[in-house]
């Protein structure tokens, strides 16, 4: 596959404000009855707290007037603690079962969607997009969904009960709190409007860190071969400097904010002390109100304190929710899964193999078409290469005929379906491109086989090992060998061969092959391809690198500058002395 400079990273999409509260608003429904007992334990906790001030208070008038029994009303306040206690502790798991319930079903569906995410759209976001979502932001979204967000509901409950309280007391005194809410009013609007955006700049130069530093460790040896050590190292500082900027900026709108939030919340205490004990004198309210007020207010402190840190908490959570959500998009506008999109019940199914490609167009880039008009019929079964010198367009064809890249203008059909109407799973199941790159995971080399067919027994598993000529190996090795990363590791052409083993097993209706057999030396490659074409039933489509390939297959087709120029068995274009007759004569010597 020619690849020249690649096309810039299309970053996955993020979700909206709006649609971060509609999907927190879906989630609280889908659990309001665990939510409303959470919430209804919290309150009663609360409440609870809110006895020992009332009754501090009766103390303090009956001092002053010398008629108070403190036993009774100490053993009152007593009980109240033990209670708050108690509740706020059934409180607290209820509100942290609560968490872990909803992260766990948000990790479920984030695997969901990223294991659902087309393959263009993730090399074209960049590994660290990607990477930094399933890491950074699961991680963020974790600790706001198991801390932030129930310590906030308990705050939020406690700051709405104790200022009911105060009310009851008298309602005058809650004259002194208000002397807060315009200067935490205003400070928070100013510091909200600027947080989110903050921290979404903050999470994405972060991925492009992480993306360039995966680049660089990935490419250690080419770099190191062309010696762009300090080109790499400078594009490194400077994505640190942004992303440093990136941190300082949101570090600035914090270090302007929270001061501001600290001084607004001891103003209520002051002003309840200065103004109660104003209106006492005045003879407008009692003592026990004024020192129940000032308790009250003082009580309120540590909530309302947990509230603005939890806020904080919530945007940077906010961001990372939008950027999980935003894969979720992703899937969804690609798989034609969105608002417009076709039921998955009514989604017609291929009858066969057939491809049909109709009148295609694709550019990587604007004004660089890579496909210029491809008209093209594979009838079910059939073997066809596609030939053409280096850059003519053919593992580019190979991607559209496998669903991967879409048409800049015409369609790609499977047995009467175009690809585009296709779920995501039936395209996976019935269309499978095999490049050189291939995964074995850790486990035994029956494990990585198994993963294509689990059912399959262990003459299958024979078979497909022997189509591919890795019998030999395999049976040296044994099947329940531990193979991958930390285990025996393969070579390159052997890990090829399972790759190629775990195809025989699938045997999907198409198969799309470019470079699949690059690593095997050319004898055993030709083994392989034969054997590969005797065994699966589907269509195949090579992308013929080596020329052998062509000449086994049913029709041949030459691609020239993205156009199809000739097309026929390989004897009748043999015959032709046309483009393909010159690739054949220059490929012998
Ligand atoms: N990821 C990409 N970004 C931008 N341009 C690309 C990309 N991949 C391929 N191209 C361009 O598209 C055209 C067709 O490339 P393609 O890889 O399909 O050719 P090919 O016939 O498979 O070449 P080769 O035999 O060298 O693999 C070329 O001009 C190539 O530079």
């Amino acid at each position: 596959m020619t690849n020249t400079a690649a096309p810039p990273a299309e970053p996955l999409p993020v979700a909206s404000p709006k649609e971060v509260r509609a999907h927190a608003r879906r989630t609280m429904l889908r659990h309001r009855g665990p939510l409303a007992r959470s919430l209804a334990l919290h309150a009663l906790a609360c409440i609870s707290a809110l006895i020992a001030p009332q009754l501090l208070g009766r103390i303090v008038e009956g001092a002053a007037h010398g008629t108070v029994k403190v036993a009774p009303v100490a053993l009152a306040i007593c009980v109240a603690v033990v209670l708050q206690a108690v509740l706020t502790r059934f409180a607290r798991l209820a509100s942290l079962r609560l968490g872990e319930t909803v992260l766990a079903e948000m990790r479920e569906e984030f695997v969901d969607r990223v294991l659902s995410l087309p393959t263009h759209t993730v090399e074209r976001a960049g590994t660290g997009e990607l990477v930094t979502r399933t890491t950074r932001d699961v991680e963020v979204l974790a600790f706001t969904v198991q801390r932030a967000v129930p310590d906030t509901l308990v705050a939020g409950t406690t700051v709405a009960l104790t200022i009911g309280a105060i009310c009851l007391t008298d309602p005058l005194l809650v004259l002194p709190c208000l002397i807060a809410v315009p200067v935490l009013w205003l400070s928070t609007r100013w510091y909200l409007r600027r947080a989110r955006a903050g921290y979404l700049r903050s999470s994405s130069s972060y991925a492009q860190l992480t993306d360039h530093l995966s680049e660089t460790v990935a490419g250690a040896r080419t770099v190191e071969a062309l010696g762009l050590q300090e080109r790499r190292r400078r594009r490194t500082n400077t994505d640190i400097s942004a992303s440093h900027r990136a941190e300082l900026h949101t570090l600035n709108l914090r270090s302007v904010y929270l001061p501001i939030a600290d001084t607004a919340y001891m103003l209520p205490v002051a002003a309840t002390l200065v103004i109660g004990g104003w209106m006492y004198i005045e003879g407008l309210v009692t003592l026990a109100a004024a020192t129940a007020a000032t308790l009250y207010v003082q009580q309120v402190i540590g909530p309302v304190d947990t509230l603005l840190f939890w806020m904080d908490e919530i945007q940077v959570g906010g961001a990372s929710m939008a950027r999980i959500l935003g894969v979720q998009t992703a899937a969804a506008v690609v798989h034609g899964s969105g608002k417009n999109s076709i039921d998955k019940t009514q989604r017609p199914a291929p009858h066969d193999g057939e491809i049909e490609v109709r009148g295609v167009h694709f550019a990587y880039r604007k004004q660089q078409a890579s496909l210029r008009g491809i008209d093209l019929r594979i009838r079910p079964g059939e073997r066809l290469a596609v030939v053409g010198p280096s850059g003519a367009g053919k593992s580019t064809l190979g991607r559209l005929v496998a669903g991967i890249d879409n048409p800049g203008s015409g369609s790609v059909a499977l047995g009467g379906v175009p690809l585009s109407e296709l779920s995501s799973d039936a395209l996976r199941r019935d269309v499978i491109l095999v490049t050189q790159e291939y995964h074995l995971f850790r486990g035994t080399l029956a494990d990585n086989l198994l993963i294509a067919r689990p059912d399959a027994e262990p003459a299958d598993l024979e078979r497909a090992l022997r189509a591919v000529a890795a019998w030999e190996w395999a049976s040296a090795l044994g099947l329940s060998h531990e193979i991958g990363s930390g285990a025996t590791e393969l070579t390159p052409a052997q890990a090829q061969q399972v790759a190629l083993a775990r195809l025989v097993l699938l045997n999907p209706p198409v198969v799309v092959f470019d470079e699949a057999t690059a690593l095997l030396d050319p004898q055993t490659a030709r083994t392989v391809e034969r054997a590969l074409a005797q065994l699966l039933s589907g269509t195949v489509v090579s992308i013929a690198h080596r020329l052998q390939t062509a000449h086994d297959a049913d029709r041949v087709v030459v691609l020239e500058d993205g156009r199809i120029v000739e097309s026929g068995p390989h004897r009748e274009l043999i015959d032709r002395d046309g483009s393909y007759a010159q690739l054949w004569k220059s490929w012998h010597g």
